[in-house]
This record gives C-alpha cells, structure tokens and sequence, in this order.
C-alpha cells in the first residue's frame, strides 16, 4: 500500500482495473474473480520484488560432496546463501530496481526473471503459503481499494523498517475516506 501511495498514477491505473471487476452491489469480490486481473497481479509482484519479508539470506549447505553454484565450485557441507533483496535488486535482471514499475511484470520478457524472483524462497523449503498469501494480498488490496480513497497524511512520508527475523515494518499513517 505504501508503494501504492507514493505512485498515484499507478494507484489510479489500478483502482480503473479493480472498479470495471467489481458489480454495483460488491464490497469484497472473491478470489476467482481478482485473481486474473493483471495490473492488480503486477502491483501484488512489484510489492513483493521491493519489500521482502525476511532481510536475511535463507541458509542453505552444499551437499558434502561439494557443488556448483553460479560456475563456481563450492566445496561440501559449505553454507550459502541469496539474500532476496541482492536478487530483487540486480539492475541487469530488474531494470531501475528501484523504482516501483508494476508494468515490468506485463511485459513479454516477464517469464524470463522468474527465476530470480524469489520472496517466498524456493525449492523443497520454499513457502508452503505462497497461495494463501496471494489470496489474501488481491483480496485485501482489491478490497480496501474499491471502498476507500486512501492518501499518506504526508505525502513524503518514509516508511520505517527493522531487520529481524522477519522485516518489521513501522507505522503507516494513511487517512481513509468512503467512496460513494
Ligand atoms: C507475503 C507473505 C509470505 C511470504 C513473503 C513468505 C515467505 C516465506 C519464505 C521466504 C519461506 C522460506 C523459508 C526457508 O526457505 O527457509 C517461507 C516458508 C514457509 N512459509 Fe511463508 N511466506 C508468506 C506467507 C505465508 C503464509 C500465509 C503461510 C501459511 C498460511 C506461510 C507458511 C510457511 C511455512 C509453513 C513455511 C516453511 C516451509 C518449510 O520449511 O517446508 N507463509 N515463507
């Protein structure tokens, strides 16, 4: 929602979307129907490619036979790790990494960084929630959006963050006011 706020234009973009999905009488639509509208898919995306949950790479151990790991060999019982944030922010992969850029996720070549998106981690221990996670997080954005015009109550405000076991985020001061 921050990243939202910050970028009004994308905010609106958005709302156009989640508005023509909704019927007159919905306050909250179900997943089926928020789950394939795309700009709401992309925001969801872009949020998770910029914020991520754990601050810390993931601990992994080479088998004891030693591995390769990016060309390079690793020896065994050796532990590695790739923190979110270092592969979420690789200019090469994800272009002015910075910047909140929803639409990068509509374009063609969207398939082809997958493998470098990461937020729920991968392979046999990667989250066993991620579904749930995006259920929650199109319904609940789609939600509040549809309901509520939302505005930061500064404009320049700077959201706070601690690392821990998992990213602590401070508090986010948003005035909400009912849509007609
Ligand atoms: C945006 C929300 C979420 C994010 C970003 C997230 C991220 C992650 C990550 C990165 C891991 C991997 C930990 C590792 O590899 O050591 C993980 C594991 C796990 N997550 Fe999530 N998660 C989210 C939501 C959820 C939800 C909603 C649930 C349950 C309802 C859940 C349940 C789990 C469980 C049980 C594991 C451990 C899997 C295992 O070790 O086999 N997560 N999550």
């Amino acid at each position: 929602m921050h990243h939202l706020l910050r970028n009004p234009e994308k905010l609106a973009k958005l709302r156009e979307e989640i508005d023509a999905s909704f019927g007159p009488d919905e306050i909250i639509a179900s997943f089926t129907k928020v789950r394939h509208l795309p700009y709401l898919k992309a925001c969801v995306d872009e949020n998770l490619r910029l914020t991520r949950s754990i601050p810390y790479g993931l601990p992994r151990k080479t088998p004891p036979d030693g591995t390769s790991v990016m060309d390079r060999w690793v020896a065994g019982s050796v532990t590695v790790s790739l923190p979110a944030y270092v592969a979420h922010r690789d200019a090469e992969i994800f272009p002015a990494p910075e910047d909140f850029r929803p639409e990068r996720w509509l374009e063609e070549k969207a398939k082809d960084v997958l493998p470098y998106y990461i937020p729920f981690s991968t392979g046999s221990r990667g989250c066993i929630g991620r579904n749930i996670a995006y259920l929650e997080l199109h319904v609940l954005t789609a939600a509040l959006i549809k309901r509520y015009d939302l505005q930061l109550e500064d404009e320049k405000f700077e959201l706070e963050r601690e690392d821990g076991h998992l990213l602590w985020t401070g508090p986010l001061p948003i005035m909400f006011q009912k849509r007609p």
